[in-house]
């Protein structure tokens, strides 16, 4: 059994922990998967400009490259230099900043974009183009035989330019298996760096994502990146499920913005992520700019973080039922899964409310340093409830009953101590 750990604060996030074994992870790891060494292609700047609210100035771009790039991640994709003069612009500023993320833009599968693309001075091109028959009937109206050629000729290109380029076939998972398979066969035989896979539509389940993943892996030997939308709520599980099969690179957006509902969060992905691998996340990400990031990027897009968002979720590390609290202040690994210390984020216990118990009172006690007993916790825990049950106590509110009992106890027989401590409108 684990020894009982220093309760006193209950907004300290100085705590030992023990060291977490996930149950969950495989008993002998599979050489296949990449949870343990992945690259995160964070696509804020390009994805994230598809997001309905998004305007970006080119301050705000800069602002926004800085950010994630102090946070480590591996790559930035930008706008197509094709959207307009200011995208084309933007590519070449950001490529110019000497950061250490490389600089990726996104285009279509076509010469014209290519060549707009090198000139900018990225690192990098993704190419993309529609595979499903959706997409090649309403979209471009090309065949598979004019996209094969097409991408090979584009590709080609790039790779000359000393540039490093990556294709991928937008709308995957409902384009034709043997399609995908067979195009991304030619272009890893001319020597593209990555393949990738698009979920364009939120449709795939993890299950279908490993399987996709996995076949291809078996199929071509340059890296697999993988984009997630998450219109049906799969968005980080793909991207854990596709790094199981062997994906190699995921495309994030701070805070999962995007087209529609957005696509997989850098928040969300760093969570997932440091759940299998803590080491590998905290070595190579600074997580604790994960909250800077998403305030710099909520308030360009005029946003707010969501209440219940991943490590910055104003009550993700907030404890509530007494249950909850009570083996949380022995221990915070029992309902903790994530440590906020390693995101620079607080721990919470709330007790002003009717859920509440006396071992998180008596904690709130022993920090007011008031000396009462646990039995006097455990009456002014059955007061918080009666008052609670009319209304939630603030912690203000609380710290004054917890005090006014103090004193009553000091001038009081025991029996009236009760009945003098305040009623909910004098707590107001
Ligand atoms: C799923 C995704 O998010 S993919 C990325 C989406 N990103 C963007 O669209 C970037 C912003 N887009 C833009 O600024 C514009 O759409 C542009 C500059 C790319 C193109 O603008 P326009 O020339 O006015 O064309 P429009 O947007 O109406 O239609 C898209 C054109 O690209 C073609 N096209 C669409 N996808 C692709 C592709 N992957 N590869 C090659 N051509 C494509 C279409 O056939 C159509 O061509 P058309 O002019 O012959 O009809
Ligand atoms: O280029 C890609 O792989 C993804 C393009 C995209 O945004 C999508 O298909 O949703
Ligand atoms: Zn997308």
């Amino acid at each position: 059994m684990a020894p009982p750990r220093d309760t006193s604060d209950t907004t300290s996030t100085e705590r030992v922990r023990e060291p977490i074994v996930s149950p969950y992870m495989p008993k002998y790891p599979d050489p296949m998967s990449n949870v343990s060494k992945f690259k995160i292609i964070e696509s804020t700047l390009r994805e994230g400009e598809q997001f309905a609210n998004a305007f970006f100035s080119t301050e705000k771009k800069v602002e926004i490259a800085k950010a994630l790039d102090e946070m480590g991640v591996d790559y930035l994709e930008l706008t197509s230099p094709a959207a307009s003069e200011q995208s084309y612009n933007d590519c070449k500023t950001i490529s110019n900043l000497g950061l250490n993320a490389k600089i990726l833009t996104h285009t279509r599968c076509h010469m014209d974009d290519a060549k707009l693309a090198i000139e900018t001075g990225v690192d990098g091109v993704d190419v993309v183009i529609g595979t499903s028959s959706y997409l090649r009937e309403f979209s471009h109206g090309k065949d598979m035989e004019y996209i094969t050629s097409k991408a090979i000729e584009v590709i080609t290109y790039i790779k000359e330019q000393g540039k490093e380029v990556r294709f991928s076939t937008e709308d995957s998972f409902r384009s034709d298996l043997v399609d995908l398979l067979s195009i991304y066969k030619a272009v890893d035989k001319i020597g593209v760096n990555r393949v990738g896979i698009a979920d364009t539509v939120g449709c795939a389940n993890p299950r279908q994502v490993y399987e996709l993943v996995r076949t291809l892996r078996s199929v071509v030997n340059c890296d697999i990146e993988c984009h997630f939308h998450n219109d049906t709520g799969c968005a980080i599980a793909n991207a854990y499920a596709a790094l199981e099969a062997g994906a190699t690179h995921i495309d994030t957006s701070v805070l999962g913005i995007g087209e529609r509902n957005g696509i997989t969060p850098l928040g969300g992905l760093l969570a997932r992520m440091y759940t299998a691998d803590k080491a590998y996340v905290k070595n190579k990400y600074d997580l604790t700019k994960i909250r800077d990031v998403e305030n710099i990027v909520a308030d360009a897009v005029d946003v707010t973080v969501p209440f219940n968002n991943y490590i910055t979720g104003y009550c993700a590390f907030t404890h509530k039922a007494g249950i909850h609290a009570k083996a949380i202040l022995n221990n915070p690994s029992t309902y903790e899964i994530l440590d906020p210390t390693d995101f620079n984020q607080s721990r919470y216990v709330s007790i002003g409310h009717r859920l509440t118990g006396w071992n998180a009172v008596k904690n709130r006690i022993e920090q007011l340093k008031l000396g009462l007993t646990d039995e006097d916790a455990k009456q002014v825990t059955q007061k918080i409830k009666e008052l609670a049950d009319i209304r939630p106590l603030s912690l203000e509110n609380v710290d004054v009953l917890l005090r006014q009992y103090h004193s009553a106890k000091e001038t009081s027989s025991h029996l009236s101590i009760l009945q003098s401590v305040v009623n909910p409108d004098q707590l107001a």
